[in-house]
């Protein structure tokens, strides 16, 4: 497949790099950018990551843009319901890699916190992201069954977390791989996003981003629900 033989919807835009450390260098520039744009109109400025094995390169670049950092408030699109140590928390993942250098006075707002059960760390999470009115930059990955954040197809609780007016910011999901017990933000939350980037890699993802772009169910394939939406997709091989 070529990436010419993507018919991307009009809102959306496609750029091609090289390979993981151009993407992750240009994503974090772009970044930067985005965030020096916001703090020049803003006191302050939110940005949501996702995580996963993807971003890490990403957010050792980030972390060294030079911005004022304590004014940027750092979110989760989703997390792992397991302690920060394990390899597989999305906020050790941005404490090991992008809280550091410039980017360490930036403050983080974890969303999982070990609570008794994993309702009961959903609702703690809805409740701490009631001060997060709206996303000035969020940045997606996307899995080959087309999940984006921790909305995965065939999840309980995913026709809630898909409601663009649902009144929760965060929800319980189940991933189909381990640790399936999920946090995410909800497509309600997410969508307040003014800037959107999606950024994938492999020709999986590109073949899955052209499925995306083919269908229409979003319960079948939730990152469709964001290409209704303003957003840059950024793809390398
Ligand atoms: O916690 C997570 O896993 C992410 O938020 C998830 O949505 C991720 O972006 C995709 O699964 C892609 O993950 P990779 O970058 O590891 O392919």
């Amino acid at each position: 497949m070529t990436m010419t033989d993507i018919q991307l919807p009009s809102n959306a835009s496609l750029s091609k790099f090289s390979d993981g450390t151009e993407l992750a260098k240009e994503l974090a520039h772009a970044v930067g950018e985005l965030l020096r744009e916001v703090l020049a109109n803003q006191k302050d400025a939110s940005l949501t990551v996702s995580g996963g094995r993807s971003p890490i390169l990403f957010f050792e670049y980030l972390s060294r843009q030079r911005l004022d950092w304590s004014r940027v408030r750092i979110y989760l699109a989703d997390e792992r319901c397991v302690p920060i140590q394990d390899l597989e928390s999305n906020e050790g993942l941005v404490r090991r890699h992008l809280l550091k250098g410039f980017a360490a006075s930036a403050r983080f707002f974890g969303l999982y916190e070990p609570c008794g059960s994993h309702g009961k760390a959903a609702v703690r999470a809805d409740r701490a992201l009631s001060g997060l009115s709206h996303i000035d930059v969020l940045i997606l990955g996307m899995g080959d069954d087309g999940h984006t954040a921790s909305l995965f197809p065939k999840s309980p609780n995913l026709t809630e977390a898909l409601c663009p007016d649902g009144a929760k910011r965060c929800l319980p999901m189940l991933a189909p791989d381990d640790p399936k017990q999920r946090l995410t933000m909800s497509f309600s939350m997410l969508r307040t996003a003014s800037r959107v980037i999606l950024s994938i890699q492999g020709a999986n993802k590109l073949a899955t981003l052209q499925e995306a772009v083919g269908g229409a169910s979003v319960d079948d394939m939730p990152v469709r629900a964001f290409l209704a939406h303003p957003m840059q997709i950024y793809w390398c091989p």
